[in-house]
């Protein structure tokens, strides 16, 4: 189901870039939401936006869909300054509250959409209907939480946007809906080259479920990581593991090996006489030590408990610097 990664990087002023922070940040009276926010996301990808409750997503995505007013930085859509008028018809947003008349018919919801959006692609929007079997007169307010998604899914593709935000859409459906949305979800996306950027808050805070990882693993082919605010890994999902190694060996009296200061260090603990570290290697390990890749999981824990590890951008995931992050 995985979409091939297209590795060729837009330019920085080619406009190929679906969205594109530098210095982004949001402050409400009790503190920073996001601070100074630098990231790109690149056309056509599907992105999955990671962070605990509370790291600043619905922010992020508040400000792409200015519901929410920036207090520092830029952000474009396509190249284009998010307040333009011209980014509207481009983008669509669909979040946890379903935007659905309970007293419209699923008929009437549709032709709703045809009114209020000019390119309405009337085909699309009945195909997704019709494929799940949702009766066209049936009420909003009577459908099941599943059949309710897919009316709201048709509407935001009956829009054709070129952004595509999702905001935990699929979080009051059963592991077999989820399956369900996420496979349409792609065939549209991938038909239409539509970038997609979803958030997953489901369980990051402590223990991440195995359904939200195998669905960020499936569909997303590029991460943007959020924790308290900041951006700690932005880019291609294939780039993002790899960069990473975890290494475990004996430790001399219950420290850490001073070697581990040779490379960039994200999590590291002793237990007992052994020490294990999270790390970017910046050259060549003892030979003693024993040298594993992680997986997805583990990399995103780590980075999600240590607010103090450095930020890792792959190639062209950045305004300011280009090439993977060494620090
Ligand atoms: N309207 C607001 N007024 C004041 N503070 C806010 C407002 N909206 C968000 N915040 C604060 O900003 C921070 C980020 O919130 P945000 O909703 O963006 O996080 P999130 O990652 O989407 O979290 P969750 O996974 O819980 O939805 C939180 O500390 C939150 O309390």
């Amino acid at each position: 189901m995985r979409r091939v990664a297209d590795t060729s990087t837009p330019n920085a002023t080619s406009g190929n870039w679906a969205l594109e922070a530098r210095g982004l940040g949001k402050r409400y009276r009790r503190g920073w939401a996001l601070r100074d926010c630098s990231f790109r996301i690149p056309a056509g990808r599907i992105c999955g936006l990671v962070g605990p409750n509370g790291a600043g997503k619905s922010t992020l995505l508040g400000l792409a869909t200015r519901q929410v007013q920036p207090t520092a930085g830029d952000l474009r859509v396509f190249g284009v300054p998010v307040d333009d008028p011209a980014v509207l018809p481009q983008v669509a947003f669909l979040g946890q509250d379903k935007p659905l008349f309970k007293r419209f018919t699923v008929a009437e919801t549709l032709r709703m959409g045809a009114e209020l959006n000019p390119g309405w692609d009337a085909a699309a929007a009945e195909r997704i209907v019709r494929a799940g079997n949702v009766p066209m007169g049936a009420k909003v307010g009577t459908l099941s939480g599943g059949q309710r998604t897919r009316v709201a899914f048709a509407l935001a593709f009956g829009k054709r946007p070129d952004l595509l935000l999702l905001d935990e859409p699929m979080s009051d459906l059963d592991p077999l809906a989820r399956d369900e949305m996420s496979t349409l979800l792609m065939a549209e996306a991938v038909e239409r080259g539509t970038t997609v950027v979803m958030s997953s808050h489901r369980g990051t805070t402590v223990v991440m479920s195995s359904h939200m990882l195998t669905e960020l693993e499936d569909m997303c082919d590029y991460l943007l990581v959020v924790s308290e605010g900041r951006i700690r890994m932005a880019g291609d999902a294939d780039a993002l593991v790899p960069a990473h190694t975890l290494v475990t060996g004996v430790s001399r009296d219950g420290s850490l090996p001073p070697e581990l200061a040779g490379h960039t260090v994200v999590e590291s603990r002793v237990q007992g006489r052994q020490f294990q570290a999270m790390v970017r290697p910046r050259g060549p390990f003892p030979a003693d030590w024993e040298r594993a890749e992680p997986s997805l999981e583990e990399v995103l824990l780590a980075h999600l408990r240590s607010s103090d590890a450095p930020p890792l951008y792959t190639q062209g995931a950045r305004v300011e610097a280009e090439g993977t992050q060494a620090a």
